[in-house]
């Protein structure tokens, strides 16, 4: 089986990549390296360029018509980011995406998989969501995904395109091989800070403790990067059972249905590395929310699929990723970073 992968050189579409490789899939990146990595492209079928390129999405399919799914991961994630900056998040994430809908249209695919976010949801009171929860997005970013969701619907009612959306809940860790990771060691979520913490002996700072979670922290489900790259590989395997009822287009989270607190995350990074790092109560982040978790039914059912790997899994490999990432990957460019737009 071949597959199409779109933001192949990120985090989540390398590991992917990584995970379909083991599996007897062929991957074909498709990234522009604005964010994503030429390094996790080593000794992979890659296209260098934009989703919303038609031509060079032609050519791609001209040169592999025997691709089986597109798994659609290119976008910007930033929530910060996107609030500052929402047309250019529109433009990446909305905007781009319906040019690329249009062009694998053209080429006549068939299957789409499509990086959504726990981001979309409302929560309910005890923190929990599942796939019937109230969509309530609260940044650009999140309405990004909610959107292109919504056109992804609209169009497989009238296309031969039958979109999968998988939500995601918070991943971390790497590939347990190391061939790939996030693009940097220290990212700004949560687990970046933790290991900068670690790197540098400063204080993580917990980002509030007044939310009303059992014990104040924000609340989240960390999902392994490599249980979450095994389930897109469930999805391309059972696509067909992922659509009950003949449905055209259908929605699946992707969580352990664990919530952790971030108190808990960090005595278990604490079990986790050499030396336990310090920290301090700081206030919360602009727009933080408490957090959610994911029952985990649909995707047991439609995919056949649960997370595996513990948090203490996931920890263990973000740290062994962060201690090899200097040696292999040198910094990137900023005047590339600052000059371009995914
Ligand atoms: O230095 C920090 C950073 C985070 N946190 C806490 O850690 C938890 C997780 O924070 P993350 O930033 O890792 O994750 P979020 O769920 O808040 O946001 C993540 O998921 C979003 C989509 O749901 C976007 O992808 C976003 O970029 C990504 O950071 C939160 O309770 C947050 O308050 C801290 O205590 N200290």
């Amino acid at each position: 089986m071949k597959v199409l992968i779109s933001g192949g050189a990120g985090y989540i579409g390398s590991s992917v990549a990584s995970y379909c490789l083991d599996s007897g899939i062929t991957p074909v990146v498709l990234d522009n390296l604005v964010t994503g990595r030429r390094e996790f492209t080593t000794g992979r079928i890659f296209y260098e360029g934009d989703i919303a390129d038609g031509e060079l999405v032609d050519r791609i399919y001209a040169d592999h018509p025997d691709i089986h799914a597109v798994i659609h991961c290119a976008a910007l994630i930033v929530v910060p980011d996107s609030v500052n900056d929402p047309v250019g998040y529109y433009r990446s994430n909305v905007t781009k995406t319906l040019e690329f809908l249009s062009h694998l249209l053209h080429n006549g695919c068939e299957r789409l998989i499509f990086s959504s976010s726990a981001s979309v949801y409302r929560a309910g009171d005890d923190f929990t969501v599942d796939e019937e929860s109230t969509v309530d997005p609260k940044s650009p970013y999140a309405r990004s995904k909610a959107i292109c969701e919504d056109i992804m619907r609209d169009i497989s009612t009238v296309t031969p395109l039958r979109t999968l959306s998988l939500r995601y809940f918070n991943p971390l860790g790497a590939d347990p091989q190391l061939r790939t990771g996030t693009q940097l060691p220290r990212t700004r979520q949560v687990v970046g800070k933790l290991i900068e913490a670690y790197e540098t002996g400063s204080p993580f700072r917990i980002a509030g403790d007044g939310f009303p979670t059992r014990d104040g922290s924000g609340i989240r489900d960390y999902l392994h990067v490599w249980d979450l790259a095994a389930a897109h590989v469930a999805a391309l395997r059972h696509y067909d059972r992922a659509m009950p009822s003949g449905a055209r287009s259908t929605v699946i989270n992707l969580g352990t249905g664990t919530g952790t607190t971030v108190f808990e995350l960090l005595a278990a990074f604490n079990q986790v590395a050499d030396t336990p790092i310090t920290s301090v109560v700081a206030p919360p982040r602009p727009g933080d929310a408490p957090g959610a978790f994911t029952r985990t039914d649909r995707a047991a059912r439609l995919l056949g699929w649960r997370a595996e790997r513990t948090l203490t899994d996931g920890l263990r490999d973000a740290l062994a990723w962060a201690a090899v990432w200097d040696e292999r990957l040198p910094e990137p460019d900023p005047a590339r970073l600052r000059s371009s737009t995914p």
